[in-house]
């Protein structure tokens, strides 16, 4: 699991630990592992050219200290000052130190003393900082041409707002030269609670994290500017509080998915009811029940008037055009895909809601669903909306919800007292309480038609197996996103489902 904090505990953290610890140790542990990481990502480090960018804050700290110690193994650094005057002292001195040079960011001078020369391997660079005629600002462009690697240290979890101009110079000069990209503990730019970016960000290839991962990291569009995140443990983690949100990785996947045993029978593995299709939308049903059905159910029973659809396509699911109370003994209910909105798709949902059992909503059902039906409910309860569904449900703009997502699948789960899976490239998973699931392994290309159906029936066959609603909602978008980048593309959902059972994380299947 990767567990991400809010900024406030993790600042809340570090004074915990730092008042028992000897000035300076989180500092360095941190420029340690960042430094360590660099050098693990560009194999050889001696020789090598390496820029770090470094702002007025900690955060700048970081990267001149680990700057340094890449410096101490042979490679020529350059440190790009964004504020010269309010540069980290101790990181700056380290970086002279060890032979760095050091160059302000801005037009018209250079920052203290330029042109020390590179440390190894690189006997271009002592010329160039302090030359005449040539500006500061022209200096820290050509370094960043030259650049095997980049270490971006503007802001960390300090920065508000965007990039400022020079910052946003420098950004895309990076982007221009082909360098690697490090950010340090953030991409500079990207807001650490919700991941948004207002204005330009830099863009990674890897984040090194410090402590904990913050949710920025984690959700899009920040974690597309984050790149690859690794944690870097500095030892804060005895004082940190519960996380606000996780992301499941593949061993939680595997512990938490169902496999079945030598005493399994269907209604031990799960009998997933599907409501779901219409004259008008058979295809969904269909969509559904091969969700189910791959999810690993013992059985699916439709209900509902595209059967003959269902039957045609799966000979195994037990097909009924009756109500949803006399289909037999379902263990989990999924309604809603492809019903339609008309007075009998509201009377079926509002009996579905109604059993004892675990239901998911998604689609139609969710414009159809009474709000005080989904409160009153005691089993789990998952809705599935895409942005604007949930800003419909929320009496919102879609945009709002977009712009905002965090905060609105929050709003949701406890507005209606259920779990809320609300769709995007990332997916949140929010229940009432406790920590926001991430999805991180979706891909653009399941934004096609009919997606949605095949992850509803998904998500009923694991609760109809016993998984509670935040699991079920979170292992169903895991292994749908997975499903969705195994599959050849650009693909149709119909051929999603048959991907699931190759996706499963090991040590699943039963076998
Ligand atoms: N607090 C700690 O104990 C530790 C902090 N660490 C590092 O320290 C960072 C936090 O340091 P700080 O609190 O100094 O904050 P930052 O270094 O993230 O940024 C704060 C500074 O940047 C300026 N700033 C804010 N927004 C800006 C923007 N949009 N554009 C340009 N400048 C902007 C502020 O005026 C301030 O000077 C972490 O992200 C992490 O990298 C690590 O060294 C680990 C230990
Ligand atoms: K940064």
């Amino acid at each position: 699991m990767r567990y991400a904090h809010s900024v406030e505990a993790v600042r809340a953290a570090e004074r915990e630990l730092m008042a028992r610890v000897p000035e300076g140790t989180l500092m360095r542990r941190a420029a340690g592992g960042l430094a360590a990481a660099c050098a693990g990502m560009l194999g050889r480090v001696y020789g090598r050219r390496v820029v770090a960018l470094a702002g007025s804050g900690d955060n700048g700290g970081d990267a001149l200290y680990a700057l340094a110690l890449l410096a101490r193994r042979g490679a020529g650094v350059t440190a790009v000052l964004l504020a010269p005057d309010r540069a980290h002292a101790g990181g700056l001195a380290a970086v002279r130190a060890a032979g760095g040079r050091v160059i302000d960011a801005g037009a018209g001078g250079g920052a203290g003393g330029g042109s020390d020369g590179g440390s190894g391997g690189d006997a271009a660079d002592g010329s160039e900082g302090g030359a005449a005629g040539v500006s500061a600002g022209d200096a820290a462009g050509a370094a960043i041409a030259r650049a095997d690697l980049v270490l971006d240290g503007i802001v960390g979890i300090g920065g508000r707002g965007g990039l400022r101009p020079d910052a946003v110079r420098l950004a895309a000069a990076v982007r221009a030269s082909g360098a690697a990209v490090v950010a340090v503990d953030l991409p500079s730019g990207v807001d650490a609670e919700t991941g948004e970016t207002a204005g330009e960000a830099v863009r990674a290839d890897a984040t090194v994290t410090f402590g904990t991962y913050k949710p920025g990291l984690l959700i899009d569009p920040a974690a597309q500017y984050a790149g690859a995140p690794r944690l870097v443990d500095i030892g804060i983690g005895p004082y940190l509080p519960a996380p606000v949100a996780e992301a499941l990785q593949d061993a939680d996947v595997a512990a938490l998915l169902p496999a079945p045993t030598g005493e399994s029978d269907k209604y031990r593995r799960g009998v997933v009811g599907v409501v779901a299709g219409s004259a008008r939308y058979p295809g969904a049903a269909v969509l559904a029940v091969s969700g189910a059905l791959r999810g690993g159910s013992g059985a699916v029973r439709y209900v509902g008037s595209a059967g003959d659809a269902v039957i045609a396509r799966f000979p195994e699911a037990l097909v009924s055009a009756g109500r949803p109370s006399q289909a037999g003994r379902v263990q989990a209910w999924v309604a809603g895909p492809g019903l339609g909105r008309e007075e009998d798709a509201r009377a079926v949902v509002a009996e579905v809601l109604a059993a004892d059992v675990p239901v998911l909503v998604d689609a139609d059902g969710l414009a159809v669903a009474d709000r005080e039906a989904i409160r009153a409910r005691r089993a789990p309860t998952v809705l599935t909306p895409h942005a604007g569904e949930a800003a419909a449900l929320l009496g919102v703009d879609r945009a709002d919800v977009e712009a905002r997502r965090l905060e609105h699948v929050r709003r949701l789960a406890r507005e209606l007292d259920a779990v809320v899976l609300l769709k995007g490239s990332t997916t949140l998973i929010a229940a009432p309480d406790g920590p926001v699931r991430i999805n991180s392994t979706g891909t653009a290309w399941l934004s096609t038609a009919g997606s949605g159906d095949v992850l509803s029936g998904l998500i009923g066959s694991l609760l109809a197996a016993g998984l509670g609603g935040r699991d079920a909602a979170s292992v169903g978008a895991y292994l749908h996103g997975l499903a969705g980048r195994a599959a050849p593309v650009p693909f149709g959902a119909h051929e999603l489902a048959d991907r699931i059972p190759l996706v499963r994380p090991e040590g699943t299947g039963g076998r």
